[in-house]
């Protein structure tokens, strides 16, 4: 299962992030593609990208397979398994935008500047089922995107294109966007305060300590048990002002509904876990991670290494965060 949150500083700068939850890494790294990079199109024409772009992923024949990234305009995406539900087109369709499903975060932020025009964009695309390659084979996901205004989910499902307003800034997996936003009238009554002491009969019943107002929001890792809890945390974490605070109520907010190994088996016998956390600073144009074997916080910026003469794809070693 994954997790992705977004939120923004005191001056509405963008924080973005996900949990990449799985029993198997793919060898993902940070991948940095330079503005002018020419962009290899499964069904257009190649076109060089307009904005530089960062995140974690894999590079398969010179092509950057993005998990996750953001680029220099502050616009992020994440894509999260959506298995039961995702279903692209089979093939191009005529008329619309064809992009492949594994294009598709790189082609988002690689063209657009807002979540704006990113929506205004998807009304005119399809997102095609066409493998990377035969081993690699398509993923069924579902995605996140966000800017310092606001984020979006895309569904693609067998009734075709849907886009929801995220006001809760929040993704996990299945089921439905829509079907997690219903869920969470069920912890309505969930708050961060700390009770009155209640009174059955002649007790008295005092809270025993903090954290009585947070009962009810579950603590598993079924995905919409994921989704309230990081939904919950997101809404109630304070606006917090410089990048320090704020990369640490990336990584303490998605901590929090990471994967722990041996509580979750997955279909093919493996237990899954949070094989790293990834923070795109929008602010200052860096990408965070840990992963679960070392929760060191490593970084890149744009800045550091894309220069006026970079053209071509860049694996960037990253350097242990000191704040
Ligand atoms: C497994 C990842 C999603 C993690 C997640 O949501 N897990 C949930 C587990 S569960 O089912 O709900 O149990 C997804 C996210 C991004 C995906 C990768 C990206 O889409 C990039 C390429 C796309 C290719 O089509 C397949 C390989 C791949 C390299 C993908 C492999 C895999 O499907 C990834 C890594």
């Amino acid at each position: 299962m994954c997790t992705g949150i977004r939120f923004t500083d005191s001056q509405g700068n963008m924080y973005f992030g996900r949990n990449l939850d799985w029993s198997t890494s793919y060898g993902e790294r940070i991948v940095v593609v330079p503005s002018g990079f020419m962009i290899r199109s499964a069904f257009g024409e190649d076109a060089p990208a307009a904005h530089a772009v960062i995140g974690m992923g894999i590079v398969f024949e010179d092509y950057p397979l993005y998990f996750d990234c953001g680029n220099d305009a502050g616009l992020a995406v994440a894509g999260l398994n959506f298995p039961g539900y995702a279903c692209y087109q089979d093939g191009p369709v005529v008329g619309k935008t064809n992009v492949a499903a594994y294009e598709f975060p790189l082609w988002i932020a690689a063209n657009f500047t807002s979540v704006d025009e990113v929506e205004a964009a998807l009304v005119e695309t399809a997102i095609v089922a066409k493998p990377v390659s035969a081993n690699l084979g398509v993923s069924l996901l579902h995605w996140i995107i966000g800017d310092g205004r606001r984020s979006i989910v895309v569904e693609y499902m067998k009734d075709g294109m849907h886009i929801h307003d995220n006001p809760v800034d929040t993704l996990a997996n299945q089921p439905t966007f829509d079907w997690h936003m219903e869920n969470l009238r069920t912890f309505i009554t969930a708050n961060g305060d700390m009770p009155d002491a209640a009174h059955w009969r002649d007790a008295e019943l005092s809270p025993f300590g903090s954290g009585a107002g947070m009962r009810g929001i579950p603590g598993d890792y079924y995905s919409p048990s994921r989704f309230a809890k990081a939904a919950f945390l997101n809404a109630h974490y304070p606006v917090k002002d410089n990048e320090v605070e704020n990369v640490s109520r990336l990584f303490h907010t998605l901590g929090n509904v990471s994967m722990v190994d041996g509580a979750a088996l997955m279909a093919d016998g493996a237990y899954e876990r949070t094989l790293y956390t990834g923070c795109f600073s929008a602010r200052t144009g860096t990408y965070y991670y840990s992963t679960y074997d070392d929760p060191a916080l490593r970084c890149v910026s744009l800045a550091d290494c894309v220069g006026a003469d970079a053209t071509d794809l860049l694996e960037p070693e990253p350097t242990v965060w000191r704040p």
